[in-house]
């Protein structure tokens, strides 16, 4: 597998490489040169196939021989031990629900593989990894947990103060280890611009060994793909093979995943890219101006992200054909009022409990499904995090209904460690140096 820079199409790494490196120096992201297509035969019988399994033959797809057969099957079955099952909801409405790994968030998929990935490729007496990770909300638990006690990384996360739920803080901030936490006072976009400055910053590359676990990672998008074909396999079990998918959206890493699935030959008919207020990406799709705005604050804090990072992958994908893009992205974007009632219409409709991020993918489906009646493909809407993330943006009536994992329970009385810190890259930069 070779990669280039979406600044520098000339440009080529290898994926370890682009693994380690996290983003290109020239501040584009590593995208695959070639995408191959899988074999038709492989994609019209996936149905026969088990998730892992699936995952491998994408992987193997995507990677080529940059890991080894065995070696990629066995990386794959650890790091993706848990379900994503496909629960229908009513006709041709169905939810994918990617909560059942270990941080109860879509994350897991990619974090799990990533930290497994990168431990393989860490070869014995190389310098210590340091794992610089932005978060508003999901991915921080997720990769904490994923690298947690894997010897030789460490891991930083930085979350914007007060916005993100008590559990998401719980799972960010009481893991010790090598495991650290950093609580910016500003918003996710501030958290992801240090992270981003420190990976071009010459006095940190040449003290620290850094990369990224944000969803900038190609190592990160690889295993986001592979639930779109297991949601496809379970679709065909049940006679359906046309497809609409609405993702809840922030930084587009969980849609860009679903696009490079599409270019591997997913038969996908349509993307819903469903926002809350941060409604950078639907906002471009109707009216062709890209403009990126400072994130606010809403309760669907996960994608609360003014700059998607991943908008330039999928802009490369299509590269000039704006036009192919638009037609087959659709945005749509909600208020946190209508946030909640949408989470109050599926708990009514189906007696289902969906955290916020979820409800505003389901609601993105019943309008596009409204808008396009003689389209009889199946909706699907990823449920990206358990409820119980959220409780207390749920309404009460809904919210008692929740049944609380065990993994959260255990959360309790622990303490949180964190460090507090300014939005100022010579702070954090100040930071690191002074913590070796
Ligand atoms: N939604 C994210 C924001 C970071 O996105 P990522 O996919 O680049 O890690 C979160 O929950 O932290």
């Amino acid at each position: 597998m070779k990669l280039y820079s979406t600044n520098n199409t000339a440009a080529s790494v290898s994926f370890k490489e682009a693994v380690f490196n996290s983003m290109p120096q020239d501040k584009g992201l590593y995208m695959p040169v070639n995408i191959p297509q899988l074999d038709p035969e492989f994609i019209s019988n996936l149905d026969k196939y088990t998730l892992p399994e699936i995952a491998f033959r994408v992987a193997k797809n995507l990677l080529g021989d940059a890991v080894p057969e065995a070696d990629l099957k066995a990386l794959i079955e650890d790091a993706i031990n848990f379900d994503a099952p496909v629960v229908e909801l009513e006709e041709d409405v169905y939810v994918l629900e990617l909560f059942h790994g270990p941080s109860l968030a879509f994350k897991d998929f990619g974090a799990r593989f990533m930290s497994r990935i990168m431990s393989y490729f860490l070869e014995a007496g190389e310098k210590q990894l340091d794992v610089l990770v932005a978060t508003s909300g999901d991915t921080g638990g997720a990769v904490a947990l994923g690298f947690l006690g894997v010897p030789n990384t460490r891991v930083t996360i930085l979350y914007p103060k007060g916005k993100v739920s008590g559990i998401q803080e719980q799972q960010l901030t009481t893991n010790g280890q090598n495991i650290r936490a950093l609580e910016v006072e500003g918003t996710f976009d501030d958290c992801q611009s240090l992270v981003k400055q420190a990976f071009t910053d010459a006095e940190l590359n040449a003290e620290f060994r850094l990369t990224s676990a944000n969803s900038i990672n190609i190592a990160r998008l690889v295993p986001q793909t592979f639930y779109y074909f297991n949601a496809y396999a379970q679709l065909l079990r049940q006679g359906k093979s046309k497809v609409v998918f609405a993702v809840p959206s922030g930084n587009f890493g969980n849609i860009g995943a679903g696009l490079l699935a599409w270019k591997m030959g997913l038969p996908i008919e349509q993307f819903i890219a469903a926002t809350n207020a941060n409604d950078t990406v639907p906002a471009f799709l109707k009216t062709g101006v890209y403009e990126p705005k400072p994130s606010v604050q809403t309760i669907s804090n996960a994608m609360d992200v003014g700059n998607p990072s991943n908008w330039v992958r999928i802009a490369d994908l299509f590269k000039e054909d704006t036009e192919a893009l638009k037609k087959l992205i659709i945005g749509y974007s909600y208020d946190d009022a209508e946030t909640v009632t949408a989470i109050e219409q599926v708990y009514d409709d189906y007696q289902y409990v969906v955290c916020p991020h979820t409800a505003i993918a389901w609601q993105a489906l019943k309008d596009w499904q409204i808008r396009n009646s003689e389209n009889d493909a199946a909706g699907v809407f990823l449920s990206t995090a358990h409820p119980c993330k959220f409780p207390d943006v749920i309404p009460a009536r809904v919210a008692s209904k929740i049944v609380v994992p065990e993994v959260v329970k255990e959360l309790e009385g622990k303490a949180k460690q964190a460090v507090e810190l300014s939005t100022d890259f010579a702070d954090f930069k100040a930071y690191l140096l002074a913590n070796k």
